[in-house]
């Protein structure tokens, strides 16, 4: 292609397209590379808006930590600039979009046990290379997952942008199913609030709803905190099975991601899969 590869990126290397979904930081646009025609994703962040909630030195980290990261299931920043107004992400495009609407366009609002499998694999896979990387709470839910082309999931983390309200669960903090019950205590997590939050996705994927879903939050925190819930009918026994060693209230006594990988529920759909 024409560019140095020390090019300077700007924006007006971009063609501009349709907005694909707006953060409280700023917006996030389908684009085209001008040279290579190539699509990405735009996410453009004010900087007003960062200053004003002294984000500057998260984005910093963030993107220490995101350029870092080299994952096939974690969705990668391409690279990044700013001007006197704005930081510009340039992230990868995902063609089949977010996971939450594909999960709620599916004919029970679910997926079968094969793709469940098959998706869990892959962020199970996700969340072990941020652990050898000691970098944990990747806030995974299917709001946070974006899908490709073959089924390939990576894991998005929309970053310290909150979503504007949407579709998806608009309880104005994000939702608060995922929340392990160490976090509805006493706020301090460590690694093992992944593995709660594994269990609660292969539920949602599973059912069509998590499991400790209520109308209230105060009940919500309180079978959370029980880890009160119960099993569908239609779920088979290896797969409740699974679920049962993640949502452990002792957050070391969790399965592992390695035992996740190798659980024969995931081992056995997944062969079905691929
Ligand atoms: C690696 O990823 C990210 C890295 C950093 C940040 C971020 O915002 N960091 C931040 C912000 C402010 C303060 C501090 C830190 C965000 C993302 N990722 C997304 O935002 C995913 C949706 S944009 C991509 C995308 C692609 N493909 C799609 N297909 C359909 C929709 C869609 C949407």
């Amino acid at each position: 292609s024409k560019r140095p590869a020390n090019h300077q990126w700007k924006l007006s290397d971009f063609e501009i397209g349709t907005p694909l979904g707006r953060g409280k930081f700023g917006r996030v646009y389908l684009a085209r590379e001008k040279n290579t025609e190539y699509m990405v994703a735009l996410k453009m962040m004010f900087k007003s808006e960062l200053v004003k909630d002294h984000m500057e030195h998260q984005v910093r980290r963030e993107i220490e930590i995101q350029t870092h990261l080299n994952h096939p299931n974690i969705l990668k920043m391409l690279t990044y600039f700013w001007n006197e107004k704005t930081i510009c992400l340039i992230l990868e495009f995902a063609q089949e979009g977010e996971l939450f609407k594909v999960l709620n366009s599916q004919p029970h609002k679910r997926f079968d046990e094969p793709t469940a499998a098959y998706y869990l694999r892959q962020v199970a896979d996700a969340l072990r290379y941020c652990h050898s990387q000691s970098v944990i709470h990747r806030d995974i839910k299917p709001e946070n997952l974006l899908l490709f082309s073959h089924h390939v999931i990576k894991l998005a983390d929309f970053g310290w942008s909150v979503h504007a309200p949407s579709k998806s669960r608009n309880t104005m903090c994000g939702t608060i199913d995922y929340l392990p019950p160490e976090m509805v205590d006493s706020q301090t997590y460590n690694e093992y609030v992944d593995n709660w939050c594994l269990g609660v996705l292969c539920y949602e994927f599973l059912c069509g709803s998590p499991p400790f879903e209520s109308s209230e939050q105060a009940e919500t925190f309180r079978k959370i905190r029980a880890v009160m819930y119960g099993f569908k009918s239609h779920m088979s026994e290896s797969s409740s099975q699974l679920i049962s060693k993640l949502l452990v209230k002792v957050p070391k006594s969790r399965l592992s991601l390695t035992d996740v990988i190798r659980h024969p529920w995931v081992k056995t759909n997944c062969e079905i899969f691929t």
